[in-house]
């Protein structure tokens, strides 16, 4: 198998140079709910996901979801439909191959929209208009080719082809088959059009002419089905010198919208219109089936066929027969645009129209280039202006032989024509003609102009010659005016010629041009470009995340390395940008490091500062304030955000009576008065206004006692003899006995009591008290000082 790549149209022959079949290229458009679908709040059951290319139909039963080969939402942008689907098609048929593009589809679901542009918005141009431009630009910017465009316009109406470029656009136009070139609609206006401007009016002429009516689900609803053919031949000189001469054809269909009758209110005319358009499309939909269901590579019988019944409905005439026959399983590159409404009122027909568009997706077309096709009328148009030039190179005449240059005749004194010299009257040779035997034309014209000038000197020269004789000269001079006349009528001749030539050439159109005319049509090509643009930049701001998307593949597609050579080069090339980076970023590191380690410790010193306040506050509130205003002072307070301070909250009452004891009425008031009043007050008050000894100014509070909180003392109880030496212990320290036990120790004391109290009453009876005698230890207090000291104690011991 060989792939083929004709412009962006993309082929695959089989081997043997025989064409692969090509099925036929279905597309979806959904448009947006109209105003009256809005009004009623219509429920919208479409739902169209472009990046899959399904369409989804929501049934309450069964939800339908249907594939194709692109779809567009209510959103979709005219250059949108138009170069992802449309422009391979163009291209196709500018290298020679047919091609259809038609609208099908529920009426009011923007075929005409579609194929047309916006009836009201010339900024919003459909198929039809876009094709134009792409195809003179294509022509504008070919080298070597020349091209002939013609443009046809014609509708179906009620089962007549009717002209729409004709003045009576109303005659019924027969067709005929020709067994050559097969059938064709008989007087069909072709015109030749050199340009987008041309064409544009063309199809506005036709447009004009259209029936279109208003029913109730659209106000301009189409009433025919309608087809715009532009007619392209293209001449090729190849390399060897040969010229080849494809033709392709291109067909825009705008179908008349199927409906049904209930629905759109129609009547009278519009009824019988409807029911003839419902026909054709049924028949179109049955040709469809056909095709589908027929065995691949089978023979279809158009005509007459049990498999297709009533196809005579779509159009009773050969030419649709034909039409349909190539566009659809025949030789042409075909695309369907099915249009749709997303409304629930419109859903059987949506979902008819959804199966026909999924059904045509397999009908397999076979297109092939048509190359020197017999009716070319560009090679008519080639051969016609080669003829007229040939003639005018022989002088305007068809003349065989050779031609004589013209000469100057020259006389002698008797006024007897001289005889040309040898050479002078010769032949022209064929060298001297141009490369086909023709003369260069501008050449000839100027020997012809030569040659009357030299007539007229001639005459002139012989109208004074007094010598010759009066016959002669009459004779002379009427030859001479004949030749003039013979040059004069060559003269007109070439210039009919030539402006036919020129009317010709006119109408062939070559690639490249003038720099001015180039200039020109940069021009406009650049508005176009910026309208675009303007529709596309409603569109960027949801395709930017694709495009992102798309730029991370692109960027991992980029890295994809060719060789490894180059790989390892592109390689170290990162490796010591991403080397010199982790330096950079090192550095910047450090400092950052350095930087956060002056800080920390700032921050260290401010902290500690922070703390040694805090505890001197500590120390203060613990120490000088009592701890229940400190409790009561740390309820109130909060931190104020706003002003990054602590704040005092204002005492509520609850604060109040929490900090303030309840106080009693003090004894003293009067159960009348607030506070107490003397009796002197009280009289003073009745006589006296001075304020000074008012009642309230007099405050008489009664003490009150604070109640005790505490207990006195009471031991645990000791034994009488254990009181008794606890007792004398506390009187008197005393040596301490080292090595003497309790009760010896408690002996030895009880002993030296009852000395003691011995020597008391021995004193207190007359004749022995003596005065205190002194002991060891010279202490004079008292009886006391009678016992023996601790350390005496311990010596005595020892
Ligand atoms: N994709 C779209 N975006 C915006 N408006 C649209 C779209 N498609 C159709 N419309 C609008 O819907 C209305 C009907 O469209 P149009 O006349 O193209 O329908 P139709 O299918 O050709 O109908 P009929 O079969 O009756 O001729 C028009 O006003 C057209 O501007």
């Amino acid at each position: 198998m060989r792939v083929l790549v004709l412009g962006s149209c993309l082929l695959l022959q089989a081997p043997g140079g025989k064409k692969l079949a090509d099925n036929v290229k279905v597309i979806v458009r959904c448009r947006p709910l109209n105003k009256k679908e809005v009004a009623v709040s219509a429920a919208e059951v479409v739902t169209v996901e472009e990046r899959r290319g399904t369409i989804s139909v929501r049934d309450p039963e069964a939800p339908k979801v249907f594939t194709f080969d692109q779809v567009y939402d209510q959103k979709s942008l005219q250059t949108t439909v138009y170069k992802e689907s449309a422009e391979n098609i163009i291209d196709a048929v500018l290298e020679g191959f047919n091609g259809t593009i038609f609208a099908y589809g529920q009426t009011g679901t923007g075929k005409t929209f579609t194929m047309t542009g916006a009836s009201c918005d010339a900024s919003l141009p459909g198929i039809v208009p876009q094709s134009f431009e792409q195809i003179f630009n294509t022509i504008t910017n070919s080298q070597g080719k020349q091209y002939l465009v013609r443009a046809s316009y014609l509708e179906i109406y009620n089962e007549d082809v009717r002209d729409l470029l004709s003045r009576d656009h109303t005659r019924k136009l027969a067709v005929r088959e020709n067994p050559d070139t097969g059938v064709y609609v008989e007087d069909l206006t072709s015109i030749v059009v050199k340009g987008t401007k041309e064409i544009t009016k063309v199809m506005n002429v036709g447009l004009k002419n259209r029936v279109v009516g208003a029913t109730n689900a659209n106000d301009q609803s189409s009433r025919s089905h309608s087809i715009f053919m532009i007619d392209i031949e293209c001449s090729e000189i190849d390399e060897a010198g040969e010229a080849h001469l494809r033709s392709g054809r291109l067909n825009l269909v705008d179908l008349a919208g199927s409906e049904r009758q209930s629905k759109t209110g129609a009547a009278g005319e519009r009824l019988k219109e409807g029911a003839k358009i419902n026909l054709s499309l049924t028949a179109l939909g049955q040709v469809i089936k056909a095709l589908v269901e027929s065995k691949s590579g089978a023979h279809i019988p158009y005509r007459n066929s049990s498999l297709t019944p009533g196809l005579f409905e779509f159009c009773a005439c050969p030419w649709c027969t034909w039409f349909v026959q190539d566009s659809l399983g025949g030789n042409s590159k075909t695309m369907m645009v099915a249009t749709i409404g997303p409304a629930d009122s419109n859903f059987s027909e949506t979902m008819s129209t959804l199966g026909y568009a999924h059904r045509a997706k397999s009908i397999k077309n076979r297109p092939k280039i048509n190359e020197d096709p017999k009716d070319a009328l560009l090679r008519e148009y080639q051969e016609e202006i080669l003829r007229l030039k040939e003639q005018l190179g022989k002088g305007g005449k068809k003349r065989s032989g050779k031609r004589r240059k013209p000469r100057t005749i020259k006389f002698d004194a008797n006024g007897q024509e001289i005889p040309p010299e040898e050479g002078e009257d010769q032949e022209e040779s064929d060298d001297d003609e141009g490369k086909d035997g023709v003369t260069d034309e501008a050449e000839l014209a100027r020997i012809r102009e030569e040659e009357l000038r030299k007539l007229e000197e001639e005459k002139a020269a012989m109208m004074a010659d007094n010598t010759m004789l009066e016959e002669t000269k009459t004779q002379l001079l009427a030859q001479m005016s004949a030749r003039q006349g013979e040059i004069q009528q060559e003269q007109r001749q070439a210039a009919q010629l030539a402006s036919k030539i020129k009317a010709l050439e006119s109408k062939l159109l070559v690639g490249g041009k003038s720099i001015e005319e180039h200039t020109a049509e940069q021009e406009r090509q650049l508005r176009a470009r910026q309208r675009q643009l303007q529709e596309q930049a409603a569109q960027a701001a949801q395709l930017q995340a694709e495009l992102e998307a798309r730029r991370e593949r692109r960027e991992a597609v980029e890295e994809s390395y060719t060789s490894l050579e180059k790989e390892v080069e592109h390689k170290t090339k990162k490796l010591e940008k991403v080397f010199h980076k982790l330096k950079e970023i090192e550095q910047r590191i450090n400092v950052m490091h350095e930087r956060f380690a002056h800080q920390r410790e700032e921050v260290q010193i401010q902290t500690e500062e922070a703390q040694k306040r805090l505890r001197l506050k500590q120390l203060i509130i613990e120490h000088f304030i009592p701890p229940t205003e400190a409790d009561k002072l740390r309820r109130r307070a909060f931190f104020d955000e706003a002003a990054g301070t602590w704040a005092l909250r204002p005492i509520t009452e609850t604060d109040d009576l929490e900090s303030t004891v309840t106080r009693d009425r003090p004894k003293s008031a009067f159960a009348s008065r607030n506070r107490a009043i003397t009796v002197f007050a009280q009289m003073q008050a009745a006589v006296d206004t001075n304020p000074r000894y008012k009642a309230d100014n007099i405050m008489a509070v009664e003490l009150d006692m604070p109640e005790r909180t505490t207990m006195d003392y009471s031991g645990p109880s000791v034994s009488a003899r254990a009181q008794e030496a606890l007792d004398a212990a506390l009187r008197d320290e005393g040596d301490v006995v080292i090595g003497q036990s309790t009760d010896d120790f408690i002996d030895e004391i009880i002993r030296k009591k009852r000395r003691e109290e011995k020597m008391a009453s021995k004193r207190q009876r007359p004749g022995t008290a003596k005065g205190p005698k002194r002991t060891g230890t010279g202490r004079s207090n008292g009886p006391a000082e009678e016992f023996p000291s601790r350390r005496g104690l311990v010596k005595e011991r020892a």
